[in-house]
């Protein structure tokens, strides 16, 4: 199947100005100054990409795709997630992950989950494990889960500073990012650890220690939800002028307890202008995921449901209300996790690469189409594609 995406300004992401993009099957063919359809040749369809701007496909690198919660009892298990709740917020490529509960939710279902929507046309990753310490994996065995299973790029959420955590140790966690780190170095493979920040006051302590006294590099680690409270957030600048990843949960709690979350286009900004290299920030959704509220004993107030949706708002809100470079904000969302988490082929329009592609209003920066593995899963608003069950 041949598509022609004509007259787009490309973010690849760097700036590539106006190009037209030859997709074959699903990988991205040719980019060119012109390409125009021959004559009497094999079907092509054209996209006029006039007044569009032309980006990678978005990568959410911590759903829950699945479902979490239950942190208010089983009425608040979350749903699992459908796929046009993805495509909708531009992303061609998830990182399905468990949670706080790791009983009812399951890696085997995780796995079946992550395939099934990759079935329905998108790119699937998932992590092993869930919040707890001992990590429960599918072969028994971190480095094997890694090594044998393809979809599993890592490990997570594993949770630390947080009165859901199983309390883990700083050795706990060392053995688990060796483990990930070798598996990784055996496979190809990133190995992360996805770590879940909680509210606790050790926030990043444990991560900081084990990049001064292990082997351990302190990349192997994802620190995410590091904008969930202030105090946290002010750690999570030392962390990155350290040289770590920081991650940033676009999913919200309106009213937070936690002090206040900070905003994650407004994390962005701060984080650009204490001078830190914008290669080590990410974005997340959590969605799915539970947003729980507690007291400051831990008695459940309530909670929400993160949304994937949320991912492009913040990099939109990014650009337009904070006043970030779009070819700068679209990183955080598309070549970083890409690299970091080293997703070949996927986070850049280039040739060879994955044909994942969405399109925005050059004006509103809304989006406006979607292709993901040169599929047109939405085309100029209107939704093509939808899950088994939508
Ligand atoms: C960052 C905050 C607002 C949300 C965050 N969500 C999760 O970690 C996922 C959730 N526990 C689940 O298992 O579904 C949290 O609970 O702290
Ligand atoms: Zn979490
Ligand atoms: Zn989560």
């Amino acid at each position: 199947m041949l598509k022609l995406i004509k007259n787009g300004k490309v973010h690849a992401p760097d700036y590539l100005e106006q190009k037209d993009i030859l997709l074959i099957g699903d990988k991205i063919g040719y980019i060119a100054e012109q390409i125009d359809e021959p004559k009497n040749f094999v079907d092509i369809e054209v996209i006029d990409a006039s007044g569009k701007l032309v980006v990678p496909g978005f990568i959410d690198s911590h759903v829950h795709i699945l479902g979490g919660g239950g942190e208010g009892g089983f009425k608040t298990r979350t749903p699992e997630i459908q796929l046009t709740d993805l495509t909708r917020g531009g992303v061609t490529t998830v990182v399905g992950c468990l949670g706080t509960d790791g009983t009812t939710r399951s890696m085997a279902g995780l796995l079946a989950k992550a395939r099934g929507l990759e079935e329905e046309g998108i790119t699937t990753f998932i992590y092993t494990g869930n919040y707890a310490v001992p990590v429960r994996t599918i072969t028994g065995n971190i480095q094997d889960d890694i090594i044998m299973i393809d979809k599993v790029i890592g490990v997570g959420e594993i949770a630390i500073s947080d009165h859901r955590s199983a309390q883990p140790t700083v050795q706990e966690i060392t053995r688990i990012a060796a483990e990930a780190r070798v598996g990784g170095i055996l496979s190809g493979k990133a190995g992360i650890v996805n770590i879940h920040v909680g509210s606790g006051s050790r926030k990043v302590d444990f991560l900081l220690d084990i990049a001064e006294n292990t082997e351990i590099p302190i990349k192997q680690f994802v620190p995410t939800h590091m904008n969930r409270n202030q105090e946290l957030f002010e750690q999570a600048i030392y962390y990155a002028k350290k040289g770590g990843i920081v991650d940033f949960t676009t999913s919200s709690i309106k009213k937070s307890t936690d002090h206040g979350e900070v905003k994650s286009s407004k994390a962005l900004k701060r984080m650009l202008e204490e001078k830190i290299d914008i290669h080590q920030i990410t974005f997340t959704s959590d969605g799915q995921g539970s947003l729980p509220e507690f007291d400051e004993n831990g008695n459940y107030l309530g909670l929400g449901v993160g949304k994937v949706i949320s991912l492009y708002q913040e990099v939109r809100d990014a650009v337009l209300d904070e006043g970030v470079a779009i070819e700068t904000a679209i990183r955080v969302i598309t070549s970083n996790p890409a690299d970091l988490l080293k997703l070949n082929g996927k986070g850049y329009i280039k040739a060879q690469y994955d044909a994942d592609l969405v399109l925005l209003n050059q004006d509103d920066l809304q989006i406006d189409t979607v292709i993901a593995k040169g599929q047109t899963m939405i085309l100029h608003g209107d939704i093509l594609v939808k899950g088994t069950f939508e």
